[in-house]
């Protein structure tokens, strides 16, 4: 099913379960264990911030719930479809968004898009892209080779790849990485409208701790593979005795609480 049908049907069980379960989670990689037992459930609707130093496992718990990696052990539910067993059920129905996968450089940003879109099997597909063009401002350089725009022009053309197929769970990592503030600004504001209008759900990694507090009504912080807290941004702040997300991602970084070193709590 693509996004452009997905009024057709009558909600099923499976539709009316979380966005995102995931239960017991674990991937180990020969020596390291990138995630460690890990849990939560996400609703629809919602959009959480996934944080976390350099290795504490966000990309790997990313890749499990999009059925890339293959757990070592544990659940992942997306949509109410096991992954990666299911994932024909539901893969058209989601996608993924990160300034670090590239798209074919010598394709122009239409004939990018054309292939995504036929991949998920979006109808009206010229449509669709026009309207993203349009939507993202890509117009002046939709017919421009992906391999000569800049790379926050990029971004955004990720960006429309992402929401080709409208997707009802969105996947990003670090989505705003290579965006100067006002463009950064910008596709947040989209995001957001985007999950509004859609009531998509999205899972965010993120080092913008702002666009974090900006953008999330729940946080999951990660430490080296495990969740060190899982809450709403306020809660987190307050339970750290802070006033920014910045100062609680020092404190979980350096193993601190209200300034104490952990062990001592
Ligand atoms: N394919 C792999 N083989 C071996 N180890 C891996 C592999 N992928 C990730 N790791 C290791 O697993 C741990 C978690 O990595 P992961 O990429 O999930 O972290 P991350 O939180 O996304 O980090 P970053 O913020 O730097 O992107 C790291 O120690 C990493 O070196």
């Amino acid at each position: 099913m693509t996004g452009n049908d997905k009024a057709s049907s009558p909600p099923t069980v499976a539709d009316r379960s979380a966005a995102i379960e995931v239960d017991h989670l674990v991937k180990v990689y020969k020596q390291t264990r990138a995630v460690d037992d890990i849990s939560f459930s996400l609703p629809r609707g919602s959009i959480t911030g996934l944080l976390g130093g350099n290795g504490a496992g966000k990309t790997t718990t990313i890749a499990m719930i999009m059925g890339l990696v293959l757990p070592t052990s544990g659940r992942v539910q997306v949509l109410g479809h096991r992954m990666p067993e299911e994932s024909a059920a539901v893969l058209g129905r989601m996608n993924f968004e990160s300034p670090y996968v590239d798209m074919p450089m010598r394709l122009t940003v239409r004939q990018n898009l054309t292939i995504f879109g036929k991949l998920y099997a979006v109808k009206n597909l010229s449509d669709r892209i026009a309207e993203l063009a349009e939507d993202l401002d890509l117009t002046e350089f939709v017919d421009r080779a992906n391999g000569k725009l800049s790379a926050g022009q990029k971004t955004r053309v990720a960006l429309a790849k992402a929401l080709i197929n409208q997707p009802e769970l969105l996947l990003l990592d670090e989505p705003t990485a290579s965006l100067d503030p006002d463009t950064a600004d910008w596709v947040r504001g989209h995001m957001e409208r985007y999950r509004k209008a859609n009531n998509a759900t999205i899972l965010l990694a993120s080092h913008n701790m702002l666009e974090v507090e900006r953008l999330c009504d729940r946080v999951i912080i990660m430490k080296r593979g495990r969740v060190e807290d899982d809450d709403t941004p306020e809660a987190i702040m307050a339970r750290y005795n802070r006033t920014t997300l910045e100062e609680v991602f020092l404190d979980v970084a350096r193993g601190r609480v209200n300034g104490v070193k952990e062990g001592v709590r």
